[in-house]
């Protein structure tokens, strides 16, 4: 063959390989949506009370009636009451009790905080033996023993702190049955390594004394599977609850890359926001950064201490019980301070870096408002963490899968928060109330077409690896700084084409922020255009070869999908959240600001509607920026109000304020006296506002602030 027979040919190879790839590509895309179709129909088949097909056999298990009268019912109620103080069973407790009561294997699906505790812990008070309880934190054991025996119910824990004497009385109760114990809590260690305990637990059982076994972990639908599988219980029946948590107000902060000045704002959102000492938790992602992040708080006059695995067990105790009883009021953790923590006052969970998963994240920011009164959860989130997060996780089972899942729930400045989770537990989604950042304020979010950036970090790091050099993302994002001060000098403009929220397109040279960059790479390991791989770096000391520390790199690299781009086939667009001047101004003069008569009454509106609709924040009613918008352009019907604070709020709210603005907001002057000294309507003077223009809808723009 000729040299150009068989350049031709290997160019159409090539080209074969690609659309191969590409088709591959779209298999796993069609696979995964598949996936995702498949767990959302079993999951609403769960909530469909039909017949079911039993699979070890041919014939139908009619769903049995949980909720019906059964023997124990009475003493039931009287031990939920006098011994747990709990006035009435919650959605789906009762059903699950009855279902154990009944000798029923069961798989309980349920809320952080919906109360799975009660529907094992009743039911081992009423049966005759020892419940056993695998427990996977510390924590979590100490919290429930503690809270077990101060209700006067015999419950003991087995784990590496349990005394040699408590030991053996345990092993004595477990053999012989005859001491005094109703549940006895083990970690998953206990049951896998000690064979001892294995033997003792055997002659329990043996022995029918072994009341039930309950284990206390999350599942998703792939775990649950998992565990019908490997617990043998293919007939157990599953109750379903919501994992949604209403009360629960989510956001996501950009995270300075300055760590002092992510200190300062959290010291300022929780002195501003709590005052009265309410309590919270920090998470942090490493122990290190507790210890600094507790201390440094202490220095703006917080009230905070650390709580991490390393320490020994009296003094992680001893943290826990001085939160626990107020005398502190934050606790800054890692997530040993996690699962089962059940301050139910619990009013803020900040994340001083994103956690590792979805799952535990939800866990994590489930430890808020157990009592069901209104709680934030606030993450702070920079692009920088995600390298550093995932270096950590990729050795685990779909470790950056996971960490991938919660980077887009970071990243997104549109979609609900709360409709991430529905989707990651295969929920239907429900609604959000405005509960959270992305529902309640709308911040002016610009589609920016990033294809240009795009094409040039796709170069960079391909000539890179041509020189078998490595780049990481920041400094990649370095590079594409340098290149653009270049392209700068020599006149060429990198063209980034502004798509506008209107649809128009507006070609214009904009440059990103560094920070924006970040996100754009980010948001490109995402779509698979680049890639992270770890190199486990060996730095071994010189002096002392016998120590060898790892560090483990997440460095920058071509990805599968990046011909598309190269190509032209497909663009790269980017949500990029544009705050005018105005915006932010009014944020600030409301937060810190005063208000006109008619602005005191909406906000004494979206209280009262806030009360009324139970568990939601007054802000996911009407935030400060509408207030102020409606107040300063006093809408006079449905429609004009309908541009202010979208349709859902209008129809939901829209009469009571259009109300409020007819009664109040006729008068210019703030002494008018058509408040004629209604209590409590003392006028503050209105400050005036730096803009001398008046209020103005706001448009997204392209100036970039
Ligand atoms: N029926 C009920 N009525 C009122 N409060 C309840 C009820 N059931 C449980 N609780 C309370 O709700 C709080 C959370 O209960 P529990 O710890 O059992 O939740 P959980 O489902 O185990 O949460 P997690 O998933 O975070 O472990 C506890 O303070 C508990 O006393
Ligand atoms: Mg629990």
């Amino acid at each position: 063959m000729e040299a150009e027979e068989i350049a031709a040919e290997l160019q159409k190879v090539e080209a074969e390989i690609h659309d191969v790839e590409d088709q591959i590509r779209d298999l796993f895309e069609r696979q995964e949506k598949l996936y995702e179709r498949q767990s959302e129909l079993k999951a609403l088949l769960e909530t469909r009370p039909v017949a079911v097909k039993d699979v070890s056999s041919s014939t139908t298990v009619q769903v049995e009636d949980w909720s019906g009268p059964f023997d124990w019912d009475s003493q039931a109620d009287d031990i939920r009451f006098n011994v747990f103080g709990i006035s009435s069973y919650r959605p789906n407790q009762r059903e699950i009790i009855n279902a154990v009561m009944s000798g029923r294997d069961v798989l309980v699906i349920m809320a952080a905080g919906g109360g799975k505790s009660l529907c094992y812990q009743l039911p081992a008070i009423l049966r005759q033996g020892i419940a056993l309880v695998v427990s996977p934190l510390l924590s979590l054991i100490q919290d429930q023993v503690m809270g077990l025996v101060a209700s006067g119910i015999p419950a003991f824990m087995l784990t590496s702190t349990t005394n040699k004497e408590d030991e053996k009385f345990i092993y004595k109760a477990l053999e012989k049955g005859e001491e005094d114990v109703k549940l006895l809590y083990v970690t998953p260690e206990k049951i896998s390594k000690s064979k001892r305990f294995m033997s003792k637990l055997e002659k329990c059982n043996h022995a029918a004394r072994l009341s039930l076994i309950s284990i206390d972990a999350t599942a998703t639908m792939k775990v649950q599977n998992d565990l019908i599988e490997m617990l043998h219980i293919p007939k157990c029946i599953k109750f379903v609850s919501t994992v949604n948590r209403p009360n629960l107000f989510y956001m996501v902060q950009e995270k300075s890359s300055v760590g002092k000045v992510v200190i300062d704002e959290i010291a300022e959102y929780i002195k501003e926001s709590y005052p009265n000492k309410e309590s919270g938790i920090v998470y942090c992602f490493s122990r290190k950064e507790c210890v600094q992040v507790a201390s440094e708080l202490c220095e703006r006059g917080i009230s905070a201490d650390y709580y991490h695995a390393d320490m020994d067990v009296n003094a992680r105790e001893k943290v826990h019980m001085r939160w626990s009883k107020n005398k502190l009021q934050v606790i800054v953790g890692t997530v040993a301070f996690g699962m089962g923590i059940n301050k139910p006052d619990v009013r803020f969970i900040i994340h001083h870096s994103l956690s590792k998963s979805m799952e535990t994240y939800y866990q994590e920011s489930g430890r808020a408002g157990r009592d069901g009164l209104p709680s934030e959860c606030l993450l702070f989130f920079r692009p920088a963490d995600v390298p550093r997060q995932s270096s950590m996780v990729f050795h685990e089972n779909s470790g950056l899968q996971n960490l991938y899942d919660i980077v887009r729930y970071c990243q997104s400045k549109r979609q609900c928060r709360r409709s991430a989770f529905f989707q990651h537990f295969a929920e239907p989604l429900q609604e959000c109330n405005g509960m959270c950042d992305n529902c309640a304020f709308s911040s002016e979010v610009k589609e920016v077409n990033a294809s240009g950036h795009t094409k040039l970090m796709i170069s960079l790091v391909h000539d890179m690896q041509e020189k078998d050099q490595r780049v990481t993302m920041l400094q990649l994002v370095d590079r594409v700084k340098n290149k653009q001060k270049q392209l700068d000098t020599t006149g060429a403009k990198l063209f980034v084409c502004v798509f506008v929220c209107g649809g128009r397109n507006l070609q214009s040279d904009l440059e990103l922020k560094r920070e924006e960059m970040e996100q754009l790479v980010v948001q490109l390991i995402l779509d698979r255009v680049l890639n992270f791989v770890m190199m486990c770096l060996l730095a071994v000391k010189k002096e002392e070869f016998q120590h060898t520390a790892y560090a483990t790199n997440a460095y920058v690299t071509v990805g599968p999908s990046a011909n598309q781009i190269l190509q032209g086939k497909k663009i790269i667009k980017m949500d990029v959240a544009c705050r005018t001047k105005e915006l932010d101004g009014y944020r600030k003069s409301i937060k810190h600001g005063v208000t006109s008569v008619l602005e005191f009454k909406l906000d004494e509106l979206r209280k009262k509607l806030a009360c009324h609709d139970g568990g939601i924040f007054p802000h996911s009613i009407l935030s400060g920026q509408h207030i102020s918008i409606i107040s300063a352009l006093k809408p006079s019907s449905i429609e004009e109000l309908e541009k202010i604070i979208g349709k859902l709020k209008t129809e939901k709210y829209g009469d009571r304020i259009i109300e409020e603005v007819k009664k109040y907001g006729i008068a210019e002057d703030p002494n008018c006296d058509v408040l004629n000294g209604e209590p409590g309507t003392e006028i503050i003077p209105r400050k005036k506002l730096k803009t001398k223009k008046e209020v103005v809808l706001i448009e997204s723009s392209n100036d970039e602030s």
